[in-house]
């Protein structure tokens, strides 16, 4: 199945694969790297205060003439001045009058505590700023201490999310799995990017060698096939080509089984 979209417990959909635009590069570059992730076919950009290229992904969001609805927008409260002023200056750079989705970057940028952040949060929803609400980087504790207040359960957990740290990720996959919360994996390709020569290399290159794909495409399929959210990156077209195909590869239970075995072999958190 191509890449598609999920539901989330709001009731909205978020497309299955996001465009990072984290280290994208100077101005006029971050902007036609946005572009051209456009063009390849990319309708999520994922972005967050502290990656100091909102601007630039929202010049290359009205530079590319995508109307607003065919675009899907996320970005983050990275900690610094208050929610209520981050966003709006976050949607003034996005050239947007709200966003798909906002998260708390971080429990530790979540300010002034996890519980008046997230009501924070809850007020710009209310207020339509941002269709649905979010965190990243949170673990279970965190989770219970937001849920203890919430009138609202975050829609998703932005997660560091490869073959190595997935077995240690178990616990949390279950705690939102239960809360209704879909995680959405980044840096899924560290295998290759800063651990290559691993325990997954084998299983990974075996099947990418049968399905005549890519590394990478099998690490993307991979994390598709856990039900996230896949978040990635490239400044180069013929990657983003390659990861938008990745999309058609199914991996059968057995790949999956054999990359899980590989990654809990080598497993370091990075
Ligand atoms: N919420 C958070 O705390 C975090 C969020 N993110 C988000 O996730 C996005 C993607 O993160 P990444 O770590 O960049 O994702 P990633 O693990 O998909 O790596 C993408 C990088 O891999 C490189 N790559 C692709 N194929 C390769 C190959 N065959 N050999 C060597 N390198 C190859 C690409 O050129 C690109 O630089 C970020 O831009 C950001 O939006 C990233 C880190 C933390
Ligand atoms: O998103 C990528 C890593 C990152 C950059 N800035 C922050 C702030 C808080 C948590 C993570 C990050």
């Amino acid at each position: 199945m191509p890449w598609s979209t999920i539901k989330l417990n709001d009731d909205t959909v978020i497309p299955n694969l996001a465009f990072g635009t984290w280290k994208l590069g100077n101005a006029q570059l971050g902007q036609d790297r946005v572009i051209q992730a456009f063009d390849a076919g990319f309708t999520h950009i994922d972005t967050a205060q502290n990656y100091g290229n909102e601007n630039e992904a929202g010049d290359a969001l009205h530079r590319s003439g995508i109307s607003r609805d065919k675009v899907y927008i996320t970005t983050k409260y990275s900690g610094r001045g208050t929610i209520s002023d981050s966003i709006r200056q976050s949607l003034i750079k996005l050239r947007v009058d709200y966003v798909d989705l906002y998260l708390l970057h971080a429990p530790e940028v979540s300010k002034p505590d996890i519980q008046t952040a997230w009501a924070e949060m809850e007020k710009l929803q209310a207020q339509g700023l941002a269709k649905s609400i979010g965190v990243s980087n949170y673990e279970p504790s965190d989770l219970d201490t937001l849920l203890k207040t919430a009138k609202i359960v975050p829609a998703v957990n932005q997660i560091l999310f490869h073959p190595y740290v997935y077995a240690e990720t178990l616990p949390l996959l279950d705690y939102c799995a239960k809360k209704n919360i879909v995680i959405e994996a980044y840096s899924p390709l560290i295998p290759i990017t800063s651990k290559p020569g691993g325990s997954v290399d084998k299983p990974v290159a075996r099947i990418a060698a049968r399905e005549h794909a890519t590394p990478a495409q099998v690490l993307l399929a991979w994390a598709k096939a856990k039900g996230t959210v896949v978040i990635t990156s490239s400044r180069e077209r013929e990657r983003l080509d390659g990861y938008i195909q990745a999309g058609d590869l199914e991996l059968t239970k057995a790949d999956i089984d054999d990359i899980d075995v590989a990654g809990a072999l080598g497993s370091t958190r990075f």
